[in-house]
């Protein structure tokens, strides 16, 4: 599995960008910042070696065993899961969905989709209409002849356990599921509804009341924008059948490059460098995650979140490209740079344009280009126009969409969020939280 890449190249610029000067005059302070992480690291930093070592020692008796063994035992009992959640995990889950299951995940059949079961988020918002739609979109297959297809299951996130917004959609989604189990109810409910919380926690109390077979553990000294790869993240990408320890591998290996690595070999404080240098140098304070391919998309808006909660003055924006292309656009640049995701490998076959009768639309002098040829063009084209337009570009690649590439970016993000606020010495709320 290859690390993933980060180019700094586009923000090297005496007249826009930063210089090699100043890197290495920061370097003697990344140092610092570095040791500093090595001798005080927050709850998230071992939280990926630390579950997969208990997993190597203990199996099934382990956390991530206990994942694995009730997500692999409800592939065969259900065929949806409604997930309550916030922070990280909400945005992080579905951004794993996005980038790693079939774009159309939840209308494929469950043949189609391996049996692994539809998922639904909510219990973040108070939004009346969507979470009625969502129950009556469950309530659709209560009249199905397999009571597989009948059941759902319900991941409630909530590590302090009395966050308003998920309290309140259990109180909407509890009733729901007893209701849809009907007769059943008092068999299933125990087996269906599993929390994901502190000790002690009022959610705890209620998942002991109902008599919960499975109580997922996380520490409520996690900050949330920072927990999507704890069992928080990590039970609901098991349901999904998403190579979780490849995921947390990743993390891992990201978190010892960090650890380990020189500052000028070192992705994650080179990331720190050349953000916090056009911040203090040129100003620049608002960040532009512009992602190349839209299974990326809900990845961004998953950083969006984490950094604009950092307590920093940089101001997230996630874009697709080229769909967004206008927020691109050469007049609107001041005060950004823009950080392209790029992915190397695709899955599909490259399709090819091809020769139309008539060439109506002028591409056949294109037709022997393939997709991914144009997109690689597209890349250079904008990246050559936002230089000339003055603004700094960097590229975070991955060879392809793996777990394994995906544990290392939102690992490398946590980290870099955090050391930028520590560099700004503003809250990054990776310490112990007193919710
Ligand atoms: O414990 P096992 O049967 O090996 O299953 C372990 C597997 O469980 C789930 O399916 C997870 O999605 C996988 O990431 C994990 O590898």
């Amino acid at each position: 599995m290859g690390r993933i890449q980060f180019d700094y190249s586009g923000a090297v610029d005496a007249n826009y960008g930063v210089t090699e000067a100043q890197i290495a005059e920061l370097a003697p302070k990344l140092l610092e910042l570095q040791q500093e992480f090595v001798a005080v690291a927050p709850p998230f930093a071992s939280l990926p070696r630390e579950l997969l070592d208990g997993y190597n020692e203990l199996r099934d008796d382990s956390p991530l065993g206990q994942i694995f063994r009730v997500a692999n035992r409800l592939h065969d009992e259900v065929d949806a899961v409604v997930v309550l959640a916030g922070g990280g995990a909400y945005r992080g889950v579905q951004a794993l969905r996005d980038a790693c299951c079939d774009p159309y995940h939840n209308e494929l059949s469950r043949g189609g989709r391996g049996s692994k079961p539809r998922m639904y988020f909510t219990g973040n918002d108070l939004d009346n209409d969507a979470s009625s739609a969502l129950l009556h979109r469950l309530g659709r297959d209560l009249t199905a002849i397999d009571p597989v297809v009948r059941r759902w299951a319900m991941v409630v996130i909530d590590p302090a356990g009395e966050t308003r917004e998920r309290a309140l959609a259990l109180r909407q989604f509890l009733p729901a599921m007893e209701e849809s189990l009907a007769d059943d109810a008092a068999q299933w409910l125990p087996e269906l509804l599993l929390p994901v919380t502190d000790q002690p926690s009022k959610l705890r109390d209620l998942a002991q009341a109902i008599g919960c077979k499975e109580i997922f553990p996380v520490s409520n000294e996690l900050d949330e924008r920072f927990n999507v790869l704890s069992a928080a993240g990590v039970l609901p990408a098991a349901m999904l059948g998403l190579d979780c320890v490849q995921l947390l591998e990743g993390a891992a290996a990201m978190d010892e490059h960090f650890r380990a690595a020189p500052p000028e070999s070192n992705l994650v404080l080179q990331y720190v460098a050349i953000h916090h240098l056009l911040q203090t140098h040129r100003g620049i304070d608002r960040r532009v995650m512009n992602v190349w391919g839209s299974a990326l998309e809900t990845f961004g808006l998953w950083h969006d979140q984490l950094l604009a909660g950092s307590g920093s003055p940089v101001l997230p924006l996630t874009t697709v490209s080229p769909r967004d292309g206008h927020h691109l656009d050469p007049t609107n640049l001041q005060g950004k740079v823009v950080n392209h995701v790029i992915v190397q490998q695709h899955r599909a076959d490259p399709w090819q344009v091809g020769q139309s009768d008539g060439d109506h639309d002028g591409l056949n002098a294109l037709s022997d280009r393939k997709l991914p040829d144009l997109m690689t063009q597209a890349i250079a084209d904008s990246d050559a126009a936002l230089h000339t337009a003055g603004c700094p570009t960097t590229q975070l690649r991955m060879h392809e969409i793996d777990t394994h590439s995906l544990g290392q970016l939102f690992h490398m993000l946590m980290l870099t969020t955090t050391l930028e606020c520590r560099l700004q010495n503003c809250d990054s709320k990776d310490k112990p939280s007193t919710k």
